[in-house]
């Protein structure tokens, strides 16, 4: 079995706790508080940058040459698309730069940028790989599971359709087809350590929903 199907179906309790939170159900039948999207658009706006990062930085630690060129392929597609997407979202709902500054980043997002480097210090260029991929995959499987689903709020709705487009989905396919590429390419030991690297992020995208509802801080 490739190593992309092996990880996705050892860590399915964590993903559909992510296609059913109670945050995704907010979203569609428009129950969410604007701030509350506020919230996470902040946090996320700081994990996509440091997420591109790692693409970078993983593409610079990588030793094959078709592997840099992805990365750095999904690195771009990620700046064309999801954080252009996000700047025009920052526009209707006038979240200013000023507001990010005076925002911190909070624990989770902390702690699940700061495992995408780790993992890519201490294990290297395939298990950040690894890590990289649940990220887009699970957002995809989200776009997916709202197919035919309206929300009443059209920056809700606007989100949503962002992860049902082909510019999205398209790329997704290809990070899972580099990410098998690579685990056939790693020894034992390194799959262990692409292994953990995907089920950590999937875990921290559940706690990412999370921590957006309960708009958490440091106290
Ligand atoms: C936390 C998080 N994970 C994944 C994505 C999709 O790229 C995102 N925008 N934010």
């Amino acid at each position: 079995m490739d190593f992309s199907q092996q990880v996705y179906q050892q860590n399915q309790t964590v993903w559909q706790e992510s296609i059913h939170h109670p945050f995704i159900k907010k979203l569609s039948d428009g129950s969410m508080t604007l701030p509350t999207f506020r919230y996470y658009l902040i946090q996320d706006h700081y994990y996509l940058r440091d997420f591109a990062r790692i693409h970078e930085l993983a593409a610079d630690a990588s030793q094959d040459q078709a592997v840099k060129t992805l990365l750095q392929e999904l690195a771009n597609s990620l700046h064309d698309g999801e954080i252009a997407t996000r700047k025009t979202f920052f526009k209707e709902l006038g979240i200013s730069q000023q507001d990010v500054v005076n925002t911190p980043i909070a624990p989770t997002t902390y702690a699940y940028t700061s495992h995408m480097y780790r993992t890519l210090t201490q294990a290297g260029a395939p298990a950040a790989i690894a890590g990289l991929l649940p990220c887009a995959w699970l957002y995809a499987d989200v776009g997916a599971s709202l197919q035919g689903v309206t929300s009443p709020v059209p920056i809700f709705q606007a989100w949503i359709d962002s992860y049902q487009s082909d510019d999205y989905t398209g790329p997704v396919a290809k990070q899972i087809k580099l990410t098998d590429q690579v685990a056939r390419q790693t020894d034992a030991t390194g799959r262990d350590a692409m292994t953990k690297a995907f089920s950590r992020s999937a875990y921290y995208e559940r706690d990412f929903w999370q921590m957006a509802l309960d708009h958490q801080d440091w106290q």
